[in-house]
C-alpha cells in the first residue's frame, strides 16, 4: 500500500472565518479559525487511506471529515501535569486503576475512573473550560454544531507495564481494537511520554502506512510528543491502545455523541450489520471443519414441540466453500474497514438536511382524569 497519510501543521493564520464544509476535498480545507483561538497551537491531520471501492451512491466522496484523525494540544503541559496529579491522588485513594471498570465498560474494560467522580479533577477541568476547548475544536474539525455534540463518558485510563515487579493481574497495558460507542472520541496524554515505552493509540486502517513526523509509528499508532496533547478521532474507527512495555500511561478519554439530527439514519445498523456478519466467519468455519467440511444434519427438534422427525426439522446443512474461503484473516480485515469506510463517507448528514425539530424537552401531558376511569370505579 503506497498510501501517504496527510500531514498539515495549522500554525496561526489569518484564515477568513467562513464556516467549514461539511466534507472537505482536502484537510487544508478545514478552517483553521479555533486553532488560533487556542493560542496559536499547532495541529496535526491524518487521513486514513480510502478501503471501499468508489460508490456514486455515497454522500460524500473519500475522504470525509471523519476520515481525518487530528492531534492538538488541548491542555498546556502544566496544565496536563496538574491534571495527572489529580487523577493519580484520586485513584491512590480508591483503588481505581488496580482493575478494569467492567461495570461502566463491559466489553472494553480498562483500569479508570469517570471524571466526575473526582471532584478536583472536575473542577480544575471547569476551571480552564476544558469542554468549551475540546467542543469548539471538534465542532469547528468535523463541521458539528457544538449544541449537537454532548459527552457519553469522560475518564482517566491508566496502562502499566506488567513486568516481573509488578503482580496485579488485573492491570491493564493494552486495549484491544474495539469500536466506541460514539461518534467522536479523543485520548489525551496527561503525563509525559517520556515516563513510559510502547502505548499510543493505534488504528487498525493506518496498520500498513509508513511512519512519520515522529508521531505515527510503525503498525499504525500515534503517540503524541508531549502532555496534553489529544487524538480526536471517529470513534467508528477501529482502534485499541498499543501495549505499554515500561513505564506508565496515563490518558483523558471521552466518548463525545453527536445528536441524530445530524445522523443519516440508518448507515451505522448497515455497517453493524457487515462487522456483524465478519465477526461470525471464523466461528462458522470452525464449526463446519469441526463436521469434517462434510456437511451434517441439523438438530432442531428442541426448538419444536410435536413431530421432531419432520424433514424440516432434520435437515441437511451442506458445508459450504464460501465458509472456507471467507474464512482468511486478510479478507475479513478488509471487509471491517471497506464497511467502516463507507460509513465515514456517509454518517453525518450535510448541515442542510440536519432538521431542525429538536425535541425541547417540553412534554405535553393528555388531559386523563383518572377519576372519570370506568376502571377505577
Ligand atoms: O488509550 C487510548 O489511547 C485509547 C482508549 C480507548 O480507545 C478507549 O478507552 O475507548
Ligand atoms: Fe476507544
Amino acid at each position: 500500500l503506497s498510501f501517504t497519510p496527510t500531514i498539515i501543521s495549522c500554525q496561526p493564520t489569518t484564515t477568513t472565518t467562513s464556516p467549514s464544509p461539511l466534507f472537505a476535498s482536502s484537510v487544508n480545507d478545514v478552517t483553521s479559525e479555533s486553532i488560533q483561538e487556542l493560542n496559536g497551537r499547532e495541529r496535526i491531520t491524518i487521513t486514513l487511506p480510502p478501503f471501499a471501492a468508489m460508490n456514486q451512491r455515497d454522500a460524500c466522496q473519500y475522504p470525509s471529515v471523519l476520515h481525518h484523525l487530528h492531534i492538538q494540544s488541548l491542555l498546556s503541559q502544566e496544565e496536563a501535569s496538574k491534571a495527572c496529579q489529580m487523577a493519580h491522588d484520586f485513584a491512590a485513594s480508591t483503588g481505581r486503576w488496580l482493575k478494569p471498570d467492567s461495570e461502566r465498560h463491559q466489553s472494553y474494560a480498562t483500569c479508570d475512573f469517570p471524571v466526575e467522580d473526582c471532584e478536583t479533577l472536575q473542577d480544575f477541568l471547569d476551571e480552564v473550560d476544558f469542554d468549551g476547548r475540546l467542543f469548539k475544536s471538534l465542532s469547528d474539525l468535523y463541521n458539528i454544531e457544538m449544541e449537537d455534540l454532548s459527552y457519553l463518558d469522560l475518564f482517566v485510563a491508566h496502562y502499566q507495564a506488567k513486568t516481573d515487579n509488578n503482580d496485579n493481574p488485573q492491570i491493564m497495558d493494552r486495549l484491544e481494537a474495539h469500536r466506541d460507542g460514539s461518534i467522536l472520541a479523543f485520548s489525551l496524554l496527561l503525563n509525559s511520554p517520556d515516563d513510559f515505552e510502547g502505548g499510543g493509540t493505534f488504528y487498525e486502517a493506518l496498520r500498513d502506512v509508513p511512519p512519520s513526523f515522529g508521531v505515527l509509528h510503525a503498525g499504525g499508532t500515534i503517540r503524541p510528543q508531549k502532555a496534553g496533547d489529544a487524538v480526536m478521532h471517529c470513534g467508528k474507527i477501529l482502534h485499541g491502545a498499543d501495549v505499554v512495555t515500561s513505564g506508565s500511561r496515563t490518558v483523558l478519554v471521552g466518548f463525545v455523541d453527536v445528536s441524530e439530527r445530524c445522523q443519516r439514519p440508518g448507515v451505522l445498523s448497515e455497517a453493524c450489520k457487515e462487522w456483524g456478519r465478519v465477526d461470525v466467519v471464523k466461528y462458522r468455519f470452525e464449526r463446519q471443519e469441526s463436521k469434517g467440511h462434510q456437511g451434517w444434519l441439523s438438530n432442531n427438534s428442541k426448538f419444536f414441540h410435536g413431530d421432531a422427525s419432520s424433514s424440516a426439522v432434520k435437515g441437511f446443512l451442506p458445508a459450504l466453500q464460501g465458509v472456507i474461503r471467507r474464512n482468511n484473516p486478510e479478507l475479513c480485515r478488509r471487509r471491517r474497514l471497506e464497511a467502516e469506510d463507507v460509513l465515514l463517507r456517509n454518517i453525518l448528514l450535510p448541515s442542510e438536511e440536519r432538521s431542525n425539530d429538536v425535541f425541547d424537552g417540553d412534554i405535553s401531558i393528555l388531559d386523563i382524569n383518572f377519576e372519570d376511569d370506568p376502571s377505577e370505579a
